[in-house]
């Protein structure tokens, strides 16, 4: 079993997220379910996966660090038997990357166990995290999520309902989350006020309910799409059915629009539509916004491939395939030397000469962040004999750094943030360089409320100023759009009794 080993180790890419999902299904196999649903979610982390069941007497969690294939065999789920189950699959954000950061984290209050799966960061975890240690309380790993946990743990221990106590904890905690808990007899699910992270319910056709982070395992499970758990909201879903209650007060949607652009599968739908279809308009927007004279649209496989065909249909050049995709590399491939990361992108993508010699290429991938990915493929591409490279990038300049649950690194290693439109075109190698604008990207997807932090600085949550400093460059501050709620200013006994008053 491995041991947390300190701080996230840094690397050059754009990481995924966490994925988590829930069931409740008495007389279904719900830790094989589970397993399934991690399985469509496994884009969204693969350092780690995790299942917890409820029996109706207890929870049991296994968890390991790996691909959810990986961490279960037939065996272990055989020997999961229970009606109510979560799931975790973990790309960290916040803490250690080791065996005890990998989710669901349990806490016990009284005789009651819990286990919670969390998809997000909390920017105010770390005085939480001192308080309830002062408090004698024990973590097992320094992560944000287990903080959460272990709140619901304080609050609920101190006579309160458990959804009083996931109440309370909500109202204390700031950031992006999207949360699946099961007790014994029991599923709760709930979601951040600003609604930055996904979580959606289903029904499935024997009467049991499922919630995930995207639709593609409502798919997979068999559960018809019923709708988003709502910003603030907790539902509980036991043998008295589902009930919904307000957590904490909604506020202005902040829907993170970085999942329509990269994160989420393509066959998720969200509003209505698609990703597939949010992306494909992405790229023909992309192609009046930014045309250019080429012989072949090509697309970074797999993610950028929406786009591609997008933009290839609105600018009337014809779609080809440039790259060629090794379908056995992982997403999340470390590279710590400038030597192995371009192994890494010949290993993960191989440019087709037959293709592309003598071509003028339009090469249009989903995002450009730190320029890595762009940078090898437009080498690849030239040695394979292209007289041409434009890169398009169907998102706008990425050139602030996410606080709310995904790894877009530090300010100085974001490409647009350091360079301008010349410059990254020179970087690149390209012979020219083009990003959607922010207008384009609202315009392709459905109305809504969005956070762009990561494209504006305006943050919908406030980040504590311990929690960025280290993260922009000089001279940049962030736009906190709204002040941090006033009980999460508290400490946690004057907010207990502040909150106990309000019921
Ligand atoms: O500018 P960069 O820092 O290189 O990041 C941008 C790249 O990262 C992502 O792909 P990734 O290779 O992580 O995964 P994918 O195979 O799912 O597209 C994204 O799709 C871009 O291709
Ligand atoms: N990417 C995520 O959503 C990570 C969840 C949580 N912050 C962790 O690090 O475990
Ligand atoms: S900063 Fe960007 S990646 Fe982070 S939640 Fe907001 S839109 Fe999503
Ligand atoms: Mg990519």
């Amino acid at each position: 079993m491995a041991q947390d080993s300190g701080a996230p180790e840094p690397d050059d890419k754009l990481h995924d997220e966490c994925g988590v999902f829930g069931v409740w299904a008495p007389g279904r196999d719900v830790a094989r379910m589970t397993y399934f649903a991690l399985r469509a979610l496994q884009h969204r982390g693969q350092e780690s996966a995790g299942i917890a069941v409820g029996d109706g007497k207890t929870v049991l969690v296994r968890k390991d660090l790996g691909l959810v294939t990986q961490v279960f065999s037939d065996a272990d789920l055989a020997a999961m038997p229970g009606h109510v189950a979560c799931g975790h699959c973990r790309y960290g954000t916040a803490g250690a990357k080791g065996w005890e950061a990998a989710q669901p984290h349990l806490s016990t209050i009284n005789n009651v166990i819990i286990a919670l799966a969390h998809n997000g960061t909390l920017v105010n975890f770390d005085d939480l995290r001192r308080e309830l240690i002062d408090m004698a309380i024990p973590f097992r790993s320094n992560t944000d999520s287990e903080v959460a946990a272990k709140l619901i743990g304080y609050f609920t221990q101190r006579g309160h309902r458990l959804r009083t106590g996931i109440a309370h904890t909500m109202r204390m905690i700031e950031g992006g989350y999207a949360m699946v808990l099961v007790r014994e007899n029991a599923l709760y699910a709930f979601r951040d006020p600003h609604g930055i992270r996904p979580l959606v319910l289903g029904r499935l056709g024997d009467g049991g309910w499922v919630v995930a982070s995207e639709t593609c395992a409502l798919d997979i499970s068999g559960a018809t799409f019923v709708r988003e758990i709502e910003p603030g909201e907790i539902i509980r879903i036991s043998d008295d059915g589902l009930r919904s209650e307000r957590g904490c007060r909604p506020l202005t949607p902040a829907n993170c629009i970085f999942e329509h652009v990269y994160f989420s599968r393509p066959d998720s739908v969200k509003d209505g539509s698609s990703f597939y279809l949010m992306r494909h308009r992405m790229g023909a927007r992309l192609a009046q916004e930014a045309p250019v004279e080429a012989d072949l649209v090509i697309s970074v496989p797999d993610s950028g491939t929406p786009a591609a065909e997008g933009f290839a249909q609105e600018s009337g050049i014809p779609f080809g395939t440039g790259l060629i995709k090794n379908r056995y590399v992982a997403r999340t491939f470390i590279q710590p030397t400038p030597e192995l990361r371009q192994m890494g992108v010949r290993l993960k993508l191989n440019a087709l000469p037959d293709v592309v010699r003598g071509k003028r290429l339009v090469m249009v991938d989903d995002s450009v962040v730190r320029g890595t990915t762009s940078l090898q493929i437009v080498r690849m591409l030239k040695e394979a004999g292209a007289t041409e490279v434009h890169v398009r990038s169907a998102s706008p300049m990425v050139t602030w750094p996410c606080f709310y649950g995904i790894d877009t690194a530090n300010q100085d290693q974001l490409i647009a943030a350091n360079m301008d439109l010349e410059q990254i075109r020179s970087r690149l190698e390209a012979d020219s360089v083009a990003f959607l604008s922010t207008e384009g990207l609202f315009a392709c997807v459905p109305p809504n409320g969005y956070c762009t932090a990561c494209f504006t600085g305006a943050y919908p949550v406030q980040i504590p100023r311990s929690f960025y400093e280290e993260k922009f460059l000089p001279g940049y501050e962030p736009n906190n759009l709204a002040p941090a709620s006033k009980t999460s200013q508290m400490t946690l006994v004057q907010a207990e009794e502040l909150l106990g008053q309000e019921g």
